[in-house]
């Protein structure tokens, strides 16, 4: 409102600063150097300038400019900005700050329609799931499928996939979605479902932001519980703790099971060295995990994180429900955890390690992730090569994410990938280091490496989540038998490359004519 026209910037075609939408777009230091790196703080890279559209009608006029302008430049949506290393920055370009959309009138941007057999929610791509949350509870109903952190976008996690403990049961986010709105690289706006625009739909989902910017997303919703039994149950013997989880993932559990199954690995280390207590476990827990894991002489301690749904109306059946589920399991006697909350302080229970991690001065910190899904016959090998090899003395920061889920839930028409193997189910596998001094990000990279050539040896068929390639040769790998498809769509939906370039998937043409005019 009123802003001063911005200086046009050198990297820019000059006549971008004509438009209307110029006065939506900042040049100046500050705005650029918070848009320069991410979450992971991995990566800085500038872009020209930052855009902030208020509908989705402004980012198609600026990508529009881009594809029709003798000089295309980069154009990347940017949420919260959570991807861990570039994957969300402009170099020379513009970033497109998503949370600038529909501001003020913030309730606009989530429209639930709650009445039917189907309910779901329209939400903007650059709302936050914690406000989706909130707005869809007021119905009594929420998504069913969620990410382990809430501050982040809609457009964001469906650009991935979005994964978290319910999706053994639902898929990930990305298979509970109707519909989309998405900005193509040509600037064009497009609905998009399964019967629509269907090869737009299935780009895009999973898609890493290379075929279009989703602006809305049509998304499915359930009935809402109102309170969570949260466990965690310790185990000293990654086979027990791997069949288990299993068993809690099949059918065999749908009725009596959890509605949310996730795991960590605790290295020995960590007990010694890491802190003293934790938002889920007290000192006095972390004493009594840290004495077991001695008198068991274990590498690690590995945790079944569960969650039992219910509405307290009926407390009691939740307790008999869960006694009958645990007599099922053959965690060590005496190491269940439990908590008793409500289903919000359940789904957003990663707010209170940041908080933690915040006051310490260790969650805006270098991220040197690695995030794999191993075929399920090779995650004992997986296992014992890492956490009880490489890793064996390691005490890195961070946490140690290890679950399966079932591949059927997943839809193979979509851009993400899970192994190629012909098994029905999957490990996620998070190391979710925090960096905290500069050179142990590069020895956190260097062991990320090599746990990945460890398992190229081994011979076992990983695929990367929040993935990360170095050459188009790991891209082309890394999709597969979906490359020739992949480079397809990128052709028809933005054919001058200039979408989402901190991918690093395409050489974005926009690039190419910087150096041939450089
Ligand atoms: C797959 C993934 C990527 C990041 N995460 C997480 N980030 C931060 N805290 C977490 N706690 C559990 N999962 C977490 C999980």
């Amino acid at each position: 409102a009123g802003q001063l026209r911005p200086l046009p910037a050198a990297g820019l075609p000059g006549d971008l600063f004509n438009l209307g939408i110029a006065s939506r777009l900042r040049t100046d230091g500050n705005a650029t150097a918070r848009a320069s790196t991410d979450f992971g703080q991995m990566v800085t890279a500038a872009p020209e300038a930052v855009f902030h559209p208020r509908t989705p009608a402004d980012i198609a006029a600026l990508i529009r400019f881009s594809a029709s302008s003798p000089a295309p430049f980069p154009v990347a949506p940017r949420g919260q900005g959570h991807s861990w290393r570039g994957q969300s920055l402009a170099p020379g370009g513009v970033v497109v700050d998503m949370r600038s959309m529909g501001r003020g009138r913030r309730g606009a941007r989530i429209n639930v329609s709650a009445a039917g057999a189907e309910p779901y929610v329209d939400a903007g791509g650059e709302q936050l799931w914690i406000d989706v949350l909130r707005a869809t509870l007021r119905h009594g109903l929420a998504p069913r499928v969620w990410t382990d952190y809430l501050r982040l976008t809609v457009g964001g996690t469906l650009s991935n996939a979005g994964i978290g403990g319910q999706a053994f049961r639902h898929g990930p986010q990305i298979a509970n979605v109707h519909e989309l709105d998405v900005v193509t690289g040509t600037g064009e706006m497009v609905t998009c479902s399964r019967d629509k625009n269907s090869d737009l739909f299935f780009a895009a989902l999973g898609g890493l932001g290379q075929f279009g910017v989703i602006t809305r997303a049509r998304i499915m919703l359930e009935t809402a519980p109102k309170r969570v039994r949260w466990v965690r149950l310790a185990y000293t013997d990654v086979v027990t703790f791997t069949k288990d989880q299993e068993f809690l993932i099949s059918d065999r559990a749908r009725e009596v099971g959890f509605n949310y199954v996730e795991g960590q690995v605790q290295l020995n280390r960590s007990f010694a060295e890491g802190p003293k207590s934790t938002p889920f476990f007290s000192a006095t827990d972390l004493n009594r995990l840290a004495k077991l894991a001695l008198r068991k002489g274990s590498a690690a301690i590995y945790y079944i994180e569960g969650a039992m749904y219910y509405n307290e109306d009926d407390p009691e059946s939740v307790d008999q429900k869960m006694e009958a589920l645990l007599d099922n399991l053959s965690f060590e006697p005496g190491f269940v955890f439990t908590k008793d909350v409500t289903f919000v302080q359940f789904l957003d229970r990663v707010l209170e390690e940041e908080r933690v991690l915040r006051s310490a001065g260790v969650w805006e910190v270098p991220h040197p992730w690695l995030n794999l899904f191993v075929p399920r016959s090779r995650i004992l090998d997986f296992d014992n090569g890492v956490f009880k090899g490489l890793l064996r003395d390691a005490n890195p920061a961070g946490i140690i994410l290890m679950y399966p889920m079932n591949k059927d839930k997943w839809d193979d028409r979509m851009t993400a990938m899970t192994p190629t193997d012909d098994e029905d189910v999957f490990y996620a596998v998070s190391l979710l280091w925090s960096a905290l001094s500069v050179d142990e990000v590069v020895k956190l990279e260097r062991e990320n490496e090599s746990v990945m050539n460890l398992c190229d040896k081994a011979g076992i068929k990983w695929k990367q989540y929040l993935p990360h390639h170095t050459s188009q040769d790991g891209w082309q790998q890394h999709f597969g038998a979906k490359w020739g498809k992949i480079t397809e769509l990128k052709a028809k939906y933005d054919p001058q490359a200039i979408l989402s370039p901190g991918q690093k998937i395409f050489p974005s043409r926009a690039e190419a004519v910087g150096i041939a005019t450089a």
